[in-house]
């Protein structure tokens, strides 16, 4: 199977493009990557993955500088459209680590990339194939995050950009950012998944270029994400983590950073033993991926009613669902579902060592407070969550969850007296 964590390295076809090609991740289909605008198997239909025929080893990216693009060498090209994405800290949280009670937590903030999320690492190579295609109309379905990344790059590309959107269910810092980038912005009177199914009729009937996760060249660019936190972990540990957990929607950051390990395997550079348990956090009013690991089951169940605090994961349909659940399996990971009260504990949490998240983002670390109160997770373990966006980006969640501002009157007196009450 291709997608098994000991899977050979594939031989590069003819038509492969500087040694890359895409390949269908269910019948083996193989296609040259940059000579027609394509998502998904013109045979069967399924999931695209990007190959190469040469896989790089951690030697390979030293003294490449930092970000996204260090690792152009586990890219398909050597540049992208950029605004510096990628380095973003990996915090250590003593607190929280010792009330977890875990051997080593850290934190992979993403919400420090230049948009505030994961997303800018696969806008900066999705962004550029779609100049390399030639086309000029960049579109996204988006529960805010996609949406405020495609504005900005595809700005920085020169490029337009349509994004439809859940009416009501997009955060106001979202919104903001990808109208200000200079989005075309629809509101669709439906969730998610209904705007996705849009985008990708729209796509298909050749209006925009579609970078959703769908697209296999963004996932490329989201692959940095387990790259940047296994070279953290050698650099701080000498070692690997052995789990890192990670908010789920659409799945495409569990099939990235999958890909960037069985990569890693592929290359030699990591033993598959090693190889982190892929651990995957849902809200539990929006977990069609939860459900399908605890079922045991190959497929996910769409879920049509979906709702959460952490509208970054209102998610129903993960379509990158038939990369990642081989992903949780193959590494011996496992998904959980949390609370929104859960979710916001984890915020404050959080915030009270000084890393401001938004609320899905912080459902990784409620995800495994919750595994080792269960003793799925172990006390010896080195732990990395992922948290995905930044606390400004849903300023009345932030709000919600923190405390209300006091009044006073305008003398010293007055705050004083009031300080003291
Ligand atoms: C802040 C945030 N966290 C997590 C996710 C889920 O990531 P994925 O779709 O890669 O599972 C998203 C978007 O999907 C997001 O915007
Ligand atoms: N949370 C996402 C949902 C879309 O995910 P994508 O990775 O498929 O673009 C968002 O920010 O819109």
């Amino acid at each position: 199977m291709s997608l098994s964590l000991s899977a050979d390295q594939p031989e590069a076809p003819a038509d492969a493009d500087d040694g890359a090609w895409l390949e269908c991740i269910d019948c083996g289909a193989t296609f040259a990557p940059f000579d027609d605008v394509r998502y998904t198997c013109d045979e069967c239909d399924s999931l695209l993955e990007v190959r190469y025929a040469d896989l790089p080893t951690f030697d390979d990216f030293e003294g490449n500088g930092q970000g996204v693009w260090r690792y152009a060498d586990a890219l398909p090209f050597d540049s992208g459209v950029s605004v510096q994405e990628g380095a973003t800290p990996l915090y250590e949280v003593p607190r929280l680590e010792d009330e977890i009670g875990v051997e080593a937590l850290r934190i992979k903030h993403e919400g420090m990339n230049p948009t505030g999320s994961f997303k800018d690492r696969g806008m900066t190579v999705g962004v550029k194939v779609a100049k390399e295609l030639g086309v000029d109309r960049l579109a996204c379905a988006s529960t805010g995050n996609t949406s405020a990344a495609l504005a900005a790059y595809g700005s920085r590309g020169g490029m337009e950009t349509l994004v439809l959107l859940p009416a009501g269910k997009v955060a106001a810092g979202k919104i903001a950012q990808a109208s200000l980038h200079g989005a075309r912005i629809l509101e669709v009177d439906g969730n998610f998944d209904a705007c996705l199914d849009i985008v990708q009729e729209l796509a298909a009937g050749g209006e925009a270029y579609l970078l959703n996760s769908l697209n296999p060249f963004r996932l490329e660019g989201q692959k940095t994400i387990g790259l940047e936190i296994l070279e953290g972990f050698l650099a701080d540990y000498d070692t690997v983590p052995d789990r890192i957990v990670l908010p789920v929607g659409n799945a495409g950051n569990t099939s990235a950073l999958y890909k960037a390990f069985r990569e890693l395997v592929q290359a030699g550079a990591l033993d598959e033993a090693d190889v982190p348990k892929l651990t995957g956090v849902q809200a539990e009013g929006a977990a069609p991926m939860v459900e399908a690991i605890e079922n045991g089951a190959d497929e996910v169940r769409r879920w049509d009613d979906v709702e959460t605090r952490a509208t970054a994961i209102r998610i129903g349909n993960p379509v990158n669902a038939p990369k990642a659940l081989p992903g949780i399996r193959e590494t011996d990971g496992t998904a959980v579902a949390v609370s929104d009260e859960e979710i916001t504990e984890a915020q404050r949490d959080l915030a009270s060592e000084g890393i401001g998240v938004e609320p899905a983002s912080a459902a990784s670390v409620a995800g495994l407070r919750k595994l080792r109160a269960e003793g799925i997770v172990d006390d010896d373990e080195r732990v990395a969550c992922l948290t995905t966006g930044h606390l400004l980006k849903d300023p009345d969640a932030a709000a919600a969850a923190g405390s209300d501002p006091e009044p006073v009157p305008a003398d010293t007196e007055g705050v004083l007296e009031h300080l003291q009450e």
